[in-house]
């Protein structure tokens, strides 16, 4: 799914209003009865509803909502917020529509002391700004906002397409805005809805079709991508009825040092259940044990180097051929295996997979970044990007400079998070849409690092590997949860829970064939 500017929104709505044709009035009903329908699905008819409407055409939808709902049966009390002087066509247009109702209350507030009182379990109806928002809130706007946080307390708020205050291609960080429960949002992610520092202003983010323009959505242009699942099946590749091993690559993973041989079996474990033909763990002696035993499946290389890896730039010297290579969890900052990760890395000619302690070690040599070879995928998390690439003011200045790296590097970057970014070369970033806090636990991103090193290894090229790898990732995690909890699921439960994954994405990526 795309992701689009405020302005491209506008042009959207613009493009479907003169070409479905529709008149925008009838655009804002089709909005206003989404959101109406998804209010009386989710909330009876006894509790009240307060509606707050800005001037604005979001404000337009909160009066065509209130009228909807007040229809339906609810009781609706409406406060429109005189945030500026002239009101839109649309929101004066679905103003007279509500007063013709018998009975419909229509308060006018021009300072925070006029604010109607929100009774316990109200529905708050935030319709004061929408991605007409072009600038921080200021003035008395901003205590209008935080008399609507404050009072919310034993209530819910429902932001319509975005939380007011809040811009949608741009931090509002350390402006006012209100803070949403769930966010009803017109047919597509908002670029704000992606990021962290956003997570307490947007709550749940809940997409709207409301059919804008085919034509527009195909054509229109964006760096900006939601991977649902419609992108990920037409990345599978089904396995051929006569492959057979070699078919598939053989993946090494160099993780592990003493204390941390768990990150080499997470990755290694999770490599192999995500295809690879052959796996081998390259891990220093003290982990051949460990290793040989809990995966019993995979072949063991150990480097002589004791309780480290110091001969990873050896790893060539043993005559096989890796389809794949990922290398990272768990291997430490020794001296030895940093000299070693350096030299190694220059001798590397196609795409690797680089995680944890390999990015630290590149962090504290940057000369190292013009040896990693093209299209290889780095996944760092916030603190290790930090390391890398330095700290940003807001997290926009920060994926403005995820691309930038992607771009000049020629590699993929995955930034960590609820909503992990994909920065690719050609400057487009796509989220992940998959995953949940149960996955914030110790080695579930050493996971990672084995399904995107097993997706190569079978011929999955990188940026498939690194958007399915992540999809995958996070839908595992997702069985994971349903199945043990947020709390209990651990990071081995996800390797658990790929088959799942795996026959899911099978089963509809062969359906849409049929
Ligand atoms: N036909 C359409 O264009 C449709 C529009 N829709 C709704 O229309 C909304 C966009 O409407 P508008 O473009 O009228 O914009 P808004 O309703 O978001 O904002 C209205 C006006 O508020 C003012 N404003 C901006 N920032 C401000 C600030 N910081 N403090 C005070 N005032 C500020 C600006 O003059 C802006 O035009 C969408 O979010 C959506 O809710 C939907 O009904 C779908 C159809
Ligand atoms: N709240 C969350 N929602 C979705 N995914 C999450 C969440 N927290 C963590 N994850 C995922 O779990 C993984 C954690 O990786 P990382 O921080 O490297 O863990 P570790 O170093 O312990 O292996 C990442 O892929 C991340 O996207
Ligand atoms: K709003």
């Amino acid at each position: 799914m795309k992701i689009l500017t405020a302005s491209q929104i506008r042009e959207a709505d613009a493009y479907t209003i003169a070409n479905e044709p529709i008149p925008g009035i009838d655009l804002m009903e089709r909005a206003s009865r989404a959101c109406a329908n998804w209010i009386q699905t989710h909330y009876p008819p006894g509790q009240p509803v307060i509606v707050f409407a800005g001037k604005g055409n979001n404000g337009g939808d909160g009066l065509a909502i209130a009228r909807i709902l007040l229809e339906a049966g609810y009781r609706v009390h409406v406060a429109i917020i005189q945030h500026m002087e002239h009101a839109s066509e649309d929101h004066i247009m679905n103003l007279t529509r509500l007063k013709a109702l018998v009975n419909s209350p229509v308060q006018v507030v021009h300072a925070v002391n006029e604010m109607p009182a929100i009774p316990a379990g109200a529905i708050i109806i935030d319709a004061i700004l929408g991605t007409g928002t072009n600038r921080p809130v200021s003035g008395w706007l901003t205590n209008v906002f935080h008399y609507i946080n404050n009072k919310a307390k034993n209530s819910t708020i429902v932001s319509i397409d975005m939380p007011s205050g809040l811009m949608a291609d741009r931090s509002t960080k350390n402006a006012p805005s209100v803070h949403a429960d769930f966010t009803l949002s017109f047919e597509c992610y908002k670029l704000a809805f992606m990021l962290p520092e956003n997570a307490d202003r947007v709550g749940t983010p809940v997409i709207l079709p409301i059919g804008l323009h085919k034509d527009y959505m195909q054509h229109v242009s964006t760096n900006f991508h939601f991977v649902d699942r419609s992108i990920i099946d037409t990345l599978y590749l089904p396995r051929s009825p006569f492959s057979h091993k070699g078919t598939y690559g053989h993946a090494c993973i160099i993780a592990g040092s003493y204390g941390k041989m768990g990150a080499a079996v997470l990755a290694t474990r999770s490599c192999l259940r995500s295809g690879a033909g052959l796996v081998s763990a390259y891990v220093p002696t003290c982990g051949y044990t460990i290793l040989q035993e809990s995966i019993p499946e995979a072949m063991c290389i150990t480097d002589p180097a004791g309780e480290f890896s110091g001969s990873i730039h050896d790893l060539d010297q043993l005559g096989i051929t890796f389809k794949a290579i990922g290398i990272g969890p768990g291997i430490g900052m020794h001296p030895s295996t940093v000299k070693s990760f350096e030299r190694w890395i220059t001798l590397q000619r196609q795409p690797v997979v680089i995680d944890a302690d390999a990015l630290n070690i590149i962090a504290g040599n940057p000369s190292l970044v013009q040896f990693i070879p093209a299209h290889s995928i780095l996944t760092p998390h916030p603190k290790e990007f930090e390391r890398l690439f330095g700290k940003t003011t807001d997290e926009f200045e920060r994926l403005g400079l995820l691309s930038a790296k992607a771009v000049a590097w020629n590699i993929y970057i995955l930034l960590k998070g609820r909503f992990s970014a994909i920065a690719c070369p050609d400057g487009s970033i796509f989220f992940n849409s998959t995953g949940n806090p149960g996955m914030a636990t110790g080695g579930s991103g050493d996971v990672l690092t084995g399904i995107l090193t097993g997706l190569l290894s079978q011929g999955y090229q990188p940026k498939a590997a690194v958007l399915l790898g992540a999809y995958v990732h996070g839908a595992a995690g997702d069985a994971a949860s349903a199945h043990y909890s947020q709390e209990a699921m651990s990071a081995g439960d996800i390797i658990g829970h790929l088959g799942d994954v795996f026959l899911s994405i099978r089963e509809s990526a062969s359906t849409n064939k049929l």
